[in-house]
């Protein structure tokens, strides 16, 4: 969808993204290959339409010609898409150690271990990528980071005044659908002023009357950036993303990259999205065989990895 209009295309995803770049790199062509034209035409007959016989003849021709380029139609520029304010207040920095894993083991029952002394720190500057098999783990070493899980063994240790927001799916199918986002924002955060409310959610791209009508209203992209907005508010010195992109679209998982490249706070990411992963992460952690491994190589590597592996008949 683009310019009010529906284009479809075929093929997969990362088809889609660079046949989309292809053909709007030639119609930028065409574009400026018309207007050039144009211009010159238009310049000759301001020039020579006035001129002797013979020049405004050529003149005339040229403005013939122009109706004719008009009225066959001439290339549109290509409409970028409305860039997304998406945006995440910046934090001060806490000196390290922010988050720490100690010796820490987890299973949610003794006898089926999903973590066994794992070992390691997450700081302001960590751009962490959590890949794996369904089932691995990878939601619950969120949990476990947030305190919201317990470690059977070991401890976590988290800065005394760390402030941790964790995005996940259910936060939007737990909002009260019946009050507008701004309601919820103000309701949630009292005490502030309506228009810093509103201000707040506007970084996330929602203006106008999105902000006022009941949430119910809003699409299940929309409701997403509600949450953002929310957890943003809290000024969070560390973002744990849990499949944050399930209803954004491309542009909006963009703006997403773009605000969290430009934000100063620590971010741990579980995705299954690699085009979102090879944006933000600086580091890919495996998370498997009830232990967390630093994977050498950039997300694209571990996707081929992946792909041989199930050639193997591994997966
Ligand atoms: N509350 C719970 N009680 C008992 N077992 C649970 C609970 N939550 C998750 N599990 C189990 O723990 C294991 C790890 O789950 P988790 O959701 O952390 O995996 P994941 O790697 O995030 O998976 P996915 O990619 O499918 O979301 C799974 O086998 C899951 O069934």
């Amino acid at each position: 969808m683009q310019n009010k209009k529906l284009k479809l295309y075929t093929g997969n995803y990362d088809q889609y993204v660079q046949t989309r770049e292809e053909l709007e790199e030639n119609q930028m062509k065409q574009y400026r290959w018309e207007q050039e034209q144009i211009a010159s035409m238009k310049e000759y007959i301001a020039r020579f339409g006035h001129g002797s016989a013979k020049l405004a003849r050529q003149a005339q021709s040229k403005e013939k010609t122009l109706a004719k380029m008009e009225r066959g139609g001439l290339t549109e520029k290509v409409a970028k898409d409305k860039v997304l304010v998406f945006r995440f207040p910046n934090v001060g920095k806490l000196p390290p150690p922010v988050l720490q894993f100690v010796e820490v083991t987890f299973g949610y029952t003794p006898d089926n271990l999903i973590y066994k002394n794992l070992d390691f720190g997450v700081d302001l500057d960590s751009r962490v990528a959590l890949v794996g098999p369904n089932g691995a783990g990878k939601s619950t070493l969120l949990k476990l980071m947030t305190g919201e899980l317990v470690p059977l063994d070991g401890m976590v240790r988290r800065h005394n005044h760390l402030r941790i927001a964790q995005f996940h799916q259910h936060l939007a199918e737990k909002l009260d659908m019946e009050l507008s986002a701004l309601q919820f924002m103000i309701k949630e955060y009292r005490g502030n002023e309506e228009e810093k409310m509103r201000a707040s959610i506007g970084r996330f791209g929602l203006t106008g009357k999105a902000q006022v009508m009941p949430m119910k209203n809003l699409s299940d992209g929309q409701r997403s950036r509600v949450i953002f907005a929310w957890l943003a508010f809290r000024q969070p010195h560390m973002l744990l993303l849990d499949e944050p992109t399930n209803h954004l679209d491309i542009e909006t998982i963009d703006s997403l990259a773009e605000a969290l490249n430009e934000w100063d706070g620590g971010m741990v990411l579980v995705s299954h999205d690699f085009r979102l992963i090879n944006q933000v992460a600086h580091e890919i952690w495996v998370c498997e065989n009830q232990t967390v491994t630093r994977w050498e190589g950039d997300i694209m590597d571990f996707k081929l990895h992946l792909k041989a592996r199930a050639g193997l008949g591994d997966e």
